[in-house]
């Protein structure tokens, strides 16, 4: 990847790469656009396979961020850490307060917290090291591990979709296939269940599919099984690129409503299923809640307001679906729109205080 250029054309505005050799700390902070306010997002710890690969990931992901807090009514940017390394051999305390110096070196113009690979006590030991860390414990008065909250997010905004697909939000009777059921997918399933809803479900872990079984009362199916079953919602909270050429086909539901970052393998794959008429909640607005409920730390955490604006991605979803039907565009593409239009007014309007500014100046 030829960097400079890349952040050229995607309009990134900072790229820090941070390396401490006691620790073992190999990282990337990636910053795409501080427009809206300071870029919040999640640091994931993974085993890329080059430095190219983890690049290329921290600034996919930060511009991700700039879109997901953008759509869900943030003041915040978008921006994202990937460390290198085994997030189950390679994490020690020293690293991670490594990283939180760092942080700290960027006077608040990142803030981190969860993703995949790290956890609640990554988070609490960076906080050791500066303030810009969220998703610290609920014994420092804050959010906690995000994916609870997520998960109910994801469960308002799935409600929205139905209502634009079967008439209804009331997802009674409704069956939903749900691939993956961690962290996230296991709480959507309880919000679905205890909606009176049928859960068809597969993991690649055994144990996780044997506790939905049990709790829930699912049926289990084969991985492969999960895109083709007759359902009416398929809800991905697993993988990305799961919407793509071989899974299309086999679709049966009428909406895909999940947790899963980067859901559309191509953009193509995203106005293919639009014109088969499945009825798609774009992947960062109804994932949201997590880094809604983060993002209220800020303010000092308070959990009942959290929830508040986490239950605005029924909202959300819904003003995506009218851009969509009101620009005749596919449903990701209107959520870009959306995002990008309270982006560009954010700009304008700063820019018009910044030439106020300037004038006043000028004339001294
Ligand atoms: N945790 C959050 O707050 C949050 C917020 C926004 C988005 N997301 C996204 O939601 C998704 C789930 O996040 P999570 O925190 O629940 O992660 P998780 O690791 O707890 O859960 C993912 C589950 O998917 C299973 N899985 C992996 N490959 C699979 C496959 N091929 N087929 C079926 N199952 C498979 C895993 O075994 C695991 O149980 C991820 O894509 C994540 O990026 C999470
Ligand atoms: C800030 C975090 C809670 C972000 C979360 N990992 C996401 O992808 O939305």
């Amino acid at each position: 990847m030829e960097l400079f250029s890349y952040m050229e054309n995607y309009d990134y505005e900072q790229v820090v790469v941070c390396q401490d050799k006691l620790s073992g700390l190999k990282a990337i902070i990636a910053i795409h656009d501080t427009t809206l306010g300071p870029a919040l997002g999640g640091t994931r710890m993974w085993m890329y396979e080059t430095e190219a690969d983890a690049f290329e990931d921290a600034l996919r992901l930060a511009k991700g961020m700039t879109y997901k807090n953008a759509a869900a009514g943030l003041n915040l940017g978008g921006g994202k850490t990937v460390i290198i390394g085994d997030p189950r051999k390679d994490k020690n305390e020293e690293m991670f307060r490594a990283f939180g110096r760092y942080i700290q070196g960027l006077n608040g113009r990142y803030i981190t917290a969860e993703d995949v690979g790290t956890t609640v006590q990554d988070m609490d030991t960076i906080y050791e090291e500066t303030d810009y860390v969220t998703g610290i414990s609920p014994a420092f008065g804050s959010s906690g591990n995000p994916s609870p909250v997520t998960a109910y997010g994801v469960y308002v905004g799935m409600k929205a979709a139905a209502k634009e697909a079967f008439g209804t939000d009331d997802l009674a009777g409704k069956t939903i296939a749900v691939q993956g059921v961690g962290n996230v997918a296991y709480n959507l399933c309880k919000h679905l269940h205890e909606e009176g809803a049928s859960l068809i479900v597969t993991d690649i872990n055994k144990e996780s599919v044997q506790r939905a079984v049990a709790d829930f009362n699912a049926k289990a199916v084969d991985v492969n099984e999960i895109y083709s079953v007759d359902c009416d919602i398929f809800a991905p909270c697993a993988l990305g690129a799961i919407i793509n050429d071989q899974t299309i086909p086999q679709l049966k539901a009428k909406v895909i409503a999940g947790a899963a970052n980067n859901q559309l393998k191509e953009e193509r794959h995203g106005s293919l299923i639009h014109e088969m008429g499945i009825v798609y909640a774009p992947d960062y607005v109804i994932n949201a809640g997590g880094v809604i409920n983060v993002a209220d730390e800020l303010n000092g955490y308070n959990s009942e307001r959290a929830l508040k604006k986490v239950e605005g991605i029924y909202q959300n979803i819904e003003k995506v679906f009218d851009i969509s039907k009101r620009d005749q565009i596919p449903t990701f593409k209107a959520a870009d729109r959306m995002a990008e239009e309270r982006i560009e007014r954010m700009r304008r309007s700063r820019r018009q205080f910044l030439q106020n500014g300037q004038h006043i100046l000028s004339r001294r």
